[in-house]
């Protein structure tokens, strides 16, 4: 175990100079990032392996659509409370403890809950995939910034995510066949085993730095921690990198968590495949966009509020065209939607790049913990407001939701949008003063962009 004695203050952008003081071998990176990669895509196979299960679920506890919805929400409040705890438990313990704690969570909270016979039980047990999911990102994060040489950073990360998407995907269709061929238990059983195996590859193969399998930050007393952050907090380039996570990844969060199913069918009229093969869409458009915006960033590293806010006004402008079409939007529209919906999901990354720019190496993770809390916050305030705008909109008690409350209920969209992109003009001059202050050179260099 090696304890980190200092860190430079201050990185450049794209300075190739390791946070350690050997050179990583690239083979044992790439092993160590394939093991971690692994772990946060089973983290989000389990946060997404409900979203098939509604059905059944309602069935085996025997609950309604808002009781449903409760094990969504709560597993998204869990995640966002705990990324500050978590970013500074990583900064104190390192990712490998703390990955491996969040691997162990997930296994016992997965096997919980596939033997969970009552709601309040099942419940207890998302609140663990929630707690286990939420220790996964941010070390995976903190992972790449120090096996990966600066200059290849936004994109691992990028790529990182787009692996962590392909939890989406198979948690929807083996899940589907899981549950309908091995029945509940059985098949959340086998889903949490899988746990096991990669919390032993990662304790073979995960080290934090290249000389030390556990790094350890300073203990920190609370003025410490209330100090650091603050000082994250603070810098402006972080708020950026907060309110562009906040503003671009919610909807496709949202749609994919839990009302796009709905929406699609209920509101625009599509067949229960249809809508199955659109959400699918989306997460191949995250997948496909993430390496594009890495390699975008890496080029043009001072143009990435530029890109967020070009995609944000995409966002909201195929949102538009399709809650104003009269009627039912047309299917090439909707695939335009979902499409653009889901390329702020690695938008939604480039939010990290600013923590990363903008602090030390002993601020990261929790820098990127008040970043990643965001987007989270954002997608858990639309959940519930589609909800409760849907039963405002909806005589009765019914849940048979019309096209008409849809547009109502995903029209609180906008009211988000409006606070981020505000936001984001604001950070964005904020972080160039500042930069024109701390590094001169690099602002006349850069023209002062962002
Ligand atoms: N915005 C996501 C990551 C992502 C990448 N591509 C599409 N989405 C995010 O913030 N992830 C954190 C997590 O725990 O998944």
């Amino acid at each position: 175990m090696r304890r980190i004695a200092c860190f430079r203050p201050r990185r450049a952008l794209w300075d190739d100079g390791p946070v350690t003081s050997r050179p990583p071998a690239a083979d044992r990176a790439g092993a160590i990032w394939v093991v971690a990669v692994g772990v946060y895509m089973l983290a989000v196979f389990h946060r997404s392996s409900l979203a098939v299960a509604g059905l059944a679920a309602t069935e085996r506890f025997d609950i309604s659509a808002s009781q449903l919805a409760t094990f969504t929400m709560l597993q998204l409040l869990v995640y966002a409370l705990m990324q500050i705890p978590v970013g500074l438990l990583v900064d104190r313990f390192g990712s490998r403890a703390v990955l491996a704690s969040g691997a162990v969570l997930l296994t016992g909270a997965q096997a919980g809950f596939a033997f969970a016979d009552t709601y309040p039980l099942a419940l207890l047990a998302r609140l663990f995939v929630g707690l286990g999911d939420a220790m996964t990102f941010i070390c995976v994060l903190r992972l790449v910034s120090t096996w990966f040489a600066p200059r290849r950073i936004p994109v691992m990360i990028q790529v990182t995510g787009l692996i962590g998407q392909l939890g989406a995907i198979t948690a929807a269709v083996p899940m589907t066949w899981a549950l309908s061929n091995l029945g509940w238990t059985k098949s959340y059983l086998v889903a949490a085993s899988l746990g096991i195996v990669m919390t032993a590859a990662l304790l073979l193969v995960v080290h934090d730095a290249p000389d030390a399998r556990n790094l350890r930050g300073p203990a920190m007393r609370p003025a410490a921690i209330r100090r650091s952050l603050a000082d994250s907090w603070s810098h402006p380039g972080t708020r950026l990198g907060f309110w562009m996570h906040f503003s671009t990844q919610f909807s496709a969060t949202v749609l994919g968590l839990l009302w796009g199913f709905p929406f699609l069918v209920k509101g625009e009229g599509l067949s229960e495949h249809a809508a199955g093969l659109l959400l699918t869409v989306m997460v191949v458009a995250m997948m496909a966009a993430g390496p594009l915006i890495g390699w975008r960033i890496t080029l043009l590293p001072w143009h990435r509020s530029t890109l967020v806010l070009s995609i944000l006004v995409a966002i909201v402008a195929v949102w538009t065209v399709v809650l104003a079409w009269p009627g039912e939007a047309p299917l090439p529209v909707l695939v335009v939607l979902v499409v653009v919906t889901g390329i702020g999901g690695p938008a939604s990354v480039i939010g990290f790049d600013l923590g990363r720019t903008s602090n030390p190496p002993h601020r990261l993770a929790s820098a990127t913990g008040i970043i990643n809390q965001a987007g989270f916050f954002a997608s858990l305030i639309l959940v519930i407001a589609i909800g409760l705008i849907l039963d405002w909109r909806t005589p009765g008690a019914s849940t048979d939701y019309s096209p008409d409350a849809f547009r109502w209920a995903m029209s609180f969209q906008y009211l988000l949008w409006a606070i981020g992109l505000v936001q984001i003009v604001r950070y964005r001059i904020k972080a160039r003063a500042r930069l024109r202050v701390d590094d001169p050179d690099e602002w006349a260099a850069q023209s002062g962009l962002i």
